[in-house]
């Protein structure tokens, strides 16, 4: 029995840097115990997309887990993103954060399936193998279905059938698939946790999960909260009030070129609430256009996300 409750917000933070490019930790103790203090954060996911985790040495990822369970006093669940291409590699990154003190992985899918999709069968090894190998409890990652590395219901339904599978992130964005593989998971697999990471398109999803498991959760966790419970409570007027509050800061943060530009974003909107000082990140990732900073800051303005600290 996996005892993680993620029916709320889970955020998954960014690793800071130093301006000349080193782990930053004293800003993740800064982001994970505000993050952790607000009531209706569940949990934090570490070393995800926002958190640059594939642009991290082995022990840089190790640190970067110690220092937030840290910064969490230990009291919230730390989830590690567990990346690695080949199974075996993905269950020693998994033990490895076992050791560090994280209480689950999200398990990515394997990066080359993204080009080439996969074989029948193989998402479904690469998470039991993990479970097996690590004992680290898992969340399914369901990749958007433009991308070859989505599962199709079928295997949705088997992995989250497995022994260590406790709850799925969903980012399909293809809403034919949300609305009838949603109710579908949600009656085979009632125990399931189901939480949405459609950053761009919470309000849509908003209805239908647990909770959200997104890098949205980094810059503005109060509304979000909100937002949850109205999607709880069926209140469509409340979420969508909250909905149009955001949608300044949801256009500039998660409006970009590329969803990975989303990350540089957040990192200036976590200056504007006062938790880092600069938004340095790790190439591939670069630094954004001119202009693009001021452009945040106005919308973290206009959407009332000021500062914190
Ligand atoms: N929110 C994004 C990026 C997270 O890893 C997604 O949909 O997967």
């Amino acid at each position: 029995m996996i005892n993680i409750d993620l029916r709320g917000l889970t955020p998954a933070p960014v690793t800071p840097f130093t301006r000349d490019g080193r782990v930053d930790y004293d800003a993740i103790q800064r982001l994970g115990s505000w993050l952790g203090s607000i009531d209706g954060v569940k949990g934090l996911v570490v070393l995800g997309h926002a958190g640059e985790g594939t642009f991290l040495t082995q022990e840089e990822q190790a640190n970067v887990i110690r220092a937030f369970v840290k910064s969490v006093d230990n009291k919230l669940p730390i989830i590690a993103g567990i990346t690695g291409e080949g199974t075996e590699v993905a269950a020693l990154e998994a033990k490895r954060a076992v050791a560090a003190g994280a209480s689950a992985g999200l398990l990515y899918p394997s990066h080359g399936w993204l080009r080439f999709g996969y074989q029948d069968g193989a998402p479904q090894d690469r998470y039991r193998v993990v479970y097996e190998e690590s004992g680290l409890p898992l969340i399914l990652f369901q990749y958007p279905d433009v991308t070859k590395a989505t599962y199709n219901l079928k295997t949705l339904l088997d992995i989250s059938a497995q022994p260590g599978v406790f709850a799925m992130k969903n980012g399909v964005r293809n809403m034919r698939r949300w609305d009838t593989e949603i109710p579908v998971i949600r009656r085979e697999r009632p125990d399931l946790q189901i939480l949405s990471c459609h950053d761009e398109y919470l309000l849509h999803t908003a209805f239908d999960v647990d909770g959200f498991l997104v890098g949205y959760g980094n810059i503005a966790p109060e509304p979000l909260i909100e937002m949850i419970k109205a999607g709880k409570a069926g209140d469509y007027v409340k979420a969508r009030q909250l909905h149009d509050r955001l949608l300044p800061v949801t256009k500039s943060v998660y409006h970009r070129g590329s969803h990975m530009e989303g990350t540089v974003a957040l990192k200036h909107a976590l200056v504007a609430r006062g938790i880092l000082e600069h938004a340095t990140v790790r190439s591939p990732l670069l630094p954004l256009e001119n202009g693009a900073e001021k452009e945040i800051h106005d919308a973290m303005r206009a959407a009332e996300l000021g500062r914190v600290c």
